[in-house]
C-alpha cells in the first residue's frame, strides 16, 4: 500500500465511524450551514498574486512542519497578507488537521475557505459546508468519473465550488465535467512525493479554458510563479513554504508583496 491507498483506507473507516456518531440532520442545523459562500474562482480571475495559502501543520512527506502558531493567527496573517484563499487541512491522522480548525478558521476571516481533505463520501462535503467551507478538494487519483460527478454535482447544490486535483494525463481526461470550477494540477506526486513544476507545465495545455488553473504544491519562490503564469495558472496553492518560517503571515505578506510589485 502506499501512503495515499493508506490514506483512503484509514478516511473510509473515519467517514463509517462520524455518520454513526453525528447524524446528518446536526450538520444541517449548523449556523453555517445556509451562510452564502465565497467564490475563490472569481477573486482568482482578477488576483495580481493568485495565492492560496494553506494552513498545514505536518505531513507524510515532510513530518512536523509547524505546531507553534494557533490557527486564528496563521489565517488571519494569510488574510492580511492579501492571500485569494485559504486551504485549512482537517485531516487528523496524516497532517494534525481537524474540522475545528475549519471553523475557528470562518470565525476569523473573511475570505473563501477550501476544506482540504481527502473526500470520499457525501457527507465530508455536508461537513465542509457546516464548518464555514467555501470550497471543497476532489482528488482524481482517488475517486471514479462517477465519483467525481456525484460528488462534485452535491457540492454545487450546496452552494460550494470544487477545486477537482490531478496529477497527471489520465486522471484529467476521466475528469473534465462541468459541476468543476478549478483544476489543479499537483506538482507532489503523492503516491511516491516527487515534486516538480514540470507537471503542471506539461498539463496546462489540456485543460480547458473554462476552468480556473491552480497549480499546487513545491512552489516556493517567485520564481516558481513567472515560470508557472505563462502556462495560464491563475492559482497557487502554497503550505510548507509559509508554515515553516517563525511567522507564516509574515512570510505570506512578504511574498505576495514582491508579486504586486
Ligand atoms: O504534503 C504531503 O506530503 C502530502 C502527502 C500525501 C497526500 C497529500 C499531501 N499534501 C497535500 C497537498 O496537496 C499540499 O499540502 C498542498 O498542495 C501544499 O503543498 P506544499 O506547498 O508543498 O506544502
Amino acid at each position: 500500500m502506499n501512503i495515499l491507498d493508506k490514506i483512503i483506507f484509514d478516511k473510509q473507516r473515519e467517514v463509517v465511524l462520524k455518520k454513526s456518531i453525528i447524524p446528518v440532520s446536526q450538520l444541517e442545523s449548523s449556523v453555517f450551514f445556509g451562510r452564502e459562500t465565497i467564490s475563490l474562482s472569481q477573486k482568482l480571475k482578477i488576483s495580481s498574486s493568485g495565492i492560496i495559502a494553506e494552513h498545514k501543520r505536518r505531513s507524510p512527506s515532510k513530518s512536523v512542519i509547524n505546531h507553534n502558531f494557533t490557527v486564528e493567527e496563521v489565517v488571519k496573517g494569510y488574510e492580511n497578507a492579501g492571500a485569494c484563499g485559504i486551504s485549512v487541512l482537517t485531516d487528523g491522522k496524516y497532517f494534525g488537521g481537524s474540522l475545528d480548525d475549519l471553523l475557528l478558521a470562518r470565525a476569523s476571516v473573511n475570505i473563501p475557505l477550501l476544506r482540504k481533505e481527502f473526500i470520499v463520501d457525501e457527507y465530508q462535503i455536508l461537513e465542509a459546508k457546516a464548518y464555514g467551507a467555501d470550497l471543497i478538494l476532489l482528488i482524481a487519483a482517488v475517486l471514479t468519473r462517477e465519483e467525481i460527478k456525484s460528488l462534485s454535482e452535491f457540492a454545487k447544490k450546496l452552494g460550494l465550488e470544487v477545486l477537482l486535483e490531478v496529477h497527471n494525463q489520465e486522471e484529467l481526461e476521466k475528469s473534465i465535467m462541468p459541476s468543476l470550477d478549478m483544476i489543479g494540477v499537483n506538482n507532489r506526486n503523492l503516491k511516491t512525493f516527487e515534486v516538480s513544476l514540470d507537471f503542471s507545465k506539461q498539463l496546462a495545455s489540456q485543460i480547458p479554458d473554462e476552468f480556473v488553473k491552480v497549480s499546487e504544491s513545491g512552489i516556493s519562490s517567485i520564481e516558481a510563479i513567472s515560470e508557472l503564469r505563462p502556462y495560464g495558472y491563475n492559482g497557487f496553492l502554497i503550505g510548507e513554504n509559509f508554515m515553516k518560517t517563525d511567522n507564516a503571515g509574515q512570510a505570506a505578506t512578504e511574498f505576495i508583496k514582491q508579486l504586486n510589485i
